[in-house]
């Protein structure tokens, strides 16, 4: 539905909680301000009546107002709370002047579907019993003055049960869909980190850095360097044959921790594969790159023991002009080739 105004905003996608209120927001203002437009022409061309089109033209301006500030700034609760004052000040005012009489009242049930959706369960609660009041007092001075064959005591009561059914159902209403949106938020975010990270670890996984290196190599400029490593666990297997799988997983893991803590914040670290990580390092040229490759490298082999040592190799490779995510990492894993070749411990470059 009027699709050519509703305004996309990038930070409310579909499944964001937010999404709808936007929608709702943005098509609401976009009726009442056109509402506001009509009364004000039909009161001036029609009626004659200056002063009702004045204040027309003032709920013109106000609708409109919102509608492009928050279109420009995307503000959703702010505007929420301005849609839902305006929404509920327009209907009270027309119940008011009316004075309950013509089944105005109706426009009232309008309100909590507006105020529950915009501004929760608390607040919606608020205004809709406010409004609600507002509906009964009038209500009661139709009976009081006895001149209306609108309403009578029971109308009165039925207005209030009604009242009460409408904001109890509203309330559960209101609930259900924020816990489902709520809910959804949660698992989404649970499948995005487990599509990103691998499970042993708890560092990037493949995929993710296959992304994470192709935005980097993008935003690169013409001054400024990236470079990246390969690090290898030298002859895991024979870790693996001598403790077990289950000893080498926790050596994977202790070592992903030590690497995390040696390597600098602006530096990406993943797992590439069985026991290989690779670390993507963000303007550094060659030389400061090589020279964090051996810390990391002296780091891990220091605390080998005469029973149980472990030791890496490091492929360090840097950024050229024609260079593909692909062929980087290509350099960097011929570099690990050679410090394999040269004895193992070694930090290589391509
Ligand atoms: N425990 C454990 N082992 C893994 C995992 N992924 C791969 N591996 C093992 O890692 C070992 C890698 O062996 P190789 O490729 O021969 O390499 P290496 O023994 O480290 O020898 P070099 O790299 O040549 O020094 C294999 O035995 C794999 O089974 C894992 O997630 N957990």
């Amino acid at each position: 539905m009027l699709k050519f105004w509703f305004k996309e905003f990038p930070q409310y996608p579909a499944d964001h909680i937010d999404y709808w209120r936007t929608r709702l927001i943005a098509h609401a203002l976009l009726i009442t301000t056109c509402y506001f437009l009509i009364l004000t022409v039909i009161n001036i061309v029609t009626f004659n009546d200056h002063h009702l089109a004045l204040l027309d033209g003032v709920g013109l301006l106000v609708s409109l107002g919102i509608f492009v500030w928050f279109r420009g700034t995307g503000k959703v609760d702010s505007a929420s709370w301005a849609l839902t004052i305006l929404v509920t000040a327009l209907i009270l005012l027309f119940v008011v002047t009316a004075g309950g009489y013509s089944h105005s009242l109706f426009w009232a049930s309008l309100i909590p579907p507006f105020a529950f959706f915009l501004i929760g369960r608390t607040w919606g609660t608020v205004i809709s019993v406010c409004a609600f009041v507002v509906c009964a007092v009038l209500v009661f001075l139709q009976v009081e003055a006895q001149q209306s064959v609108t309403f009578n005591t029971g109308s009165l009561l039925n207005v209030i049960e009604v009242c009460i059914a409408h904001i109890l159902l509203f309330r559960f209403y209101e609930r259900t869909r924020s816990s489902a949106y709520q809910q959804l938020a949660i698992r989404n975010a649970e499948i995005i980190k487990m599509a990103e990270i691998d499970k042993l670890t708890g560092l990037f996984n493949r995929d993710k850095l296959d992304t994470v290196l192709a935005e980097c190599m993008q935003s690169l400029t013409d001054d400024s360097a990236l470079s990246v490593m390969i690090i290898d666990i030298d002859h895991f297997k024979s870790i693996n044959d001598q403790y077990g799988h289950l000893e080498g997983d926790r050596v994977l893991s202790a070592l992903a921790v030590q690497l995390k803590q040696v390597i600098r914040d602006s530096d990406i670290i993943a797992r590439w594969g069985g026991e290989e990580f690779v670390v993507v390092c963000a303007n550094t040229p060659l030389g400061e790159a090589m020279e964090l490759a051996q810390r990391l490298r002296k780091g891990i082999a220091k605390h080998a023991t005469a029973k149980k040592s472990l030791t890496i190799s490091i492929g360090v490779a840097e950024n050229c002009v024609g260079d593909s995510a692909e062929s980087l990492l290509d350099r960097a894993d011929n570099a690990l080739y050679r410090a394999k070749r040269e004895g193992r411990n070694q930090v290589f470059t391509a």
